[in-house]
């Protein structure tokens, strides 16, 4: 493995426990937040309930049709509140909450005489026959719940009279469940129950399709599984800033270990592509017989040069017509090589045309290095026979104090280049531009 590859390995493998981390809790916090917002709903369909009840008209019994959907204990009841149709609104929208959805048992609202519970289950004839034979249906209920008859001396809101329960099976379903009870008041003395029985497993439902809609992999935690009824009633009950809120939430080490790898996994493969992408543009832009970069890639760059020298092979299509066209190639390739030797690394070598080339030095550089760089260039091709053929060179070049622009420099040494080749070739030919 290269030291690139490690390093690149390495940092994929931070930045991705950062983003997994990140993902994480922003999305724990979504989690919670939908979770609250929801209960709040929960909260307010219940009170919009108790308003329609409050004002809902009475019928009587038994000759109602409503008999059939309400249980009244030993047929005492000759008047009951209307309730079918807010009771069953407030199944409907429940039915929808994503904290309950599906897992929604009932809805029962009880009163002293009678209950009218959604949906009508025939097990709770027997239930409530048996267990409520000796008083009546409500007061069984707070006792049972401990729930207070009055507001008034309790020092309790509303609210914060709110009883969860849980889990429990129940009797004759035998479905394992958590109940709500919510005592409704008018003028501070309770007139009825409702309850609320949700199927246990509700909150697990809860956060699995919340992971499904995220992507993430919570999952419920012992301390919550524990505390479900102590969650919701805090929820449900509790003024914002007396709040705990939330779930603490768990995620399985190995799925967070999966995370961390693909995600590293996907970085570092965008990492090396962006290097394969790289090296194919660099060596495209590659002339392949002289190792510098080719033409094209420098004709639409705005570049800025300050230094440039163009250089020329001499009677170049003599050695091509005498030495044939691959030796012609050799020459080129070797010229090319000699150039590049006595070049500095932040120097810049492109193949203008056939057999000439231009050289862009950065970086600083007085006239006098400048001038002996060029002169050095004519010597490192003439002092030595490239295939026996002695090969000269000639150097036009620009040297400027300021930025030009390439275009700019290279016409100018264009020009010296010119007067190099007039004045006998295997010349060097300097114009200053201050
Ligand atoms: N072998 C070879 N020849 C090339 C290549 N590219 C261009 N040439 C030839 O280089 C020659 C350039 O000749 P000219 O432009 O007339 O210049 P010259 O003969 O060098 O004469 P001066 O520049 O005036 O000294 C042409 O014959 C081109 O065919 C190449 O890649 N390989």
């Amino acid at each position: 493995m290269t030291k690139r590859n490690a390093f690149s390995i390495c940092l994929s493998l931070i930045v991705s426990i950062c983003i997994v981390n990140l993902f994480l809790t922003v999305n724990k916090n979504k989690l919670n937040s939908k979770f609250l917002t929801n209960i709040l709903f929960i909260s307010d369909a219940i009170y919009r309930f108790n308003v329609n009840s409050l004002n809902s008209k009475y019928v009587s019994l038994p000759s109602n049709d409503l008999k059939q959907g309400v249980i009244v204990k030993n047929s005492e009841a000759k008047k009951i509140r209307d309730l079918s149709e807010h009771i069953d609104n407030l199944f409907a929208v429940l039915k929808i909450n994503p904290i309950i959805s599906s897992n929604l048992w009932t809805v029962a609202n009880v009163y002293p005489e009678y209950v009218i519970p959604r949906p009508f289950r025939e097990e709770y004839i027997n239930l409530f026959d048996k267990d409520f034979a000796e008083e009546n249906y409500l007061e069984r209920i707070l006792k049972l719940e401990n729930i207070e008859k009055t507001l008034e001396g309790s020092g309790l809101t509303v609210f914060e009279t709110v009883r969860v329960f849980g889990p429990y099976i129940e009797e004759g379903t035998n479905e394992e469940l958590f109940s709500i009870y919510y005592p409704l008041y008018l003028e501070g003395v309770v007139f009825s129950v409702l309850v609320i029985d949700v199927k246990s497993n509700f909150l697990n439902d809860f956060i699995v399709d919340f992971n499904d809609e995220e992507f993430t992999w919570f999952e419920m935690s012992d301390e919550d599984r524990q505390s479900i009824s102590t969650i919701i009633y805090e929820s449900l009950a509790l003024k914002t800033e007396d709040r705990k809120v939330g779930l603490t939430i768990k995620t399985s080490l190995l799925y967070n270990s999966l995370a961390v790898l693909i995600c590293t996994l996907v970085i570092h493969g965008c990492f090396l592509t962006a290097v394969y992408i790289r090296r194919f543009y660099v060596e495209s832009s590659i002339d392949r017989l002289s190792g510098f970069y080719r033409k094209d890639g420098f004709m639409s760059k705005k570049m800025s040069v300050s230094s440039i020298c163009l250089i020329d092979i001499d009677h170049f299509k003599k050695i091509n017509d005498v030495y044939g066209h691959i030796v012609g190639d050799i020459v080129i390739s070797e010229v090319a090589n000699r150039i590049k030797s006595s070049m500095r690394s932040t120097d810049l070598a492109i193949r203008w045309g056939g057999e000439e080339f231009v050289v862009i030095f950065n970086g600083e550089l007085s006239f006098e290095q400048f001038s002996n760089k060029a002169n050095g260039l004519l010597s490192i091709i003439n002092n030595e026979t490239i295939n026996d053929i002695a090969v000269t060179i000639s150097i036009g070049a620009i040297y400027s104090q300021s930025e030009m622009k390439l275009q700019e420099a290279f016409h100018l040494s264009d020009e010296a280049l010119y007067e190099s080749k007039n004045s006998g070739r295997n010349k060097v030919t300097i114009y200053r531009n201050s």
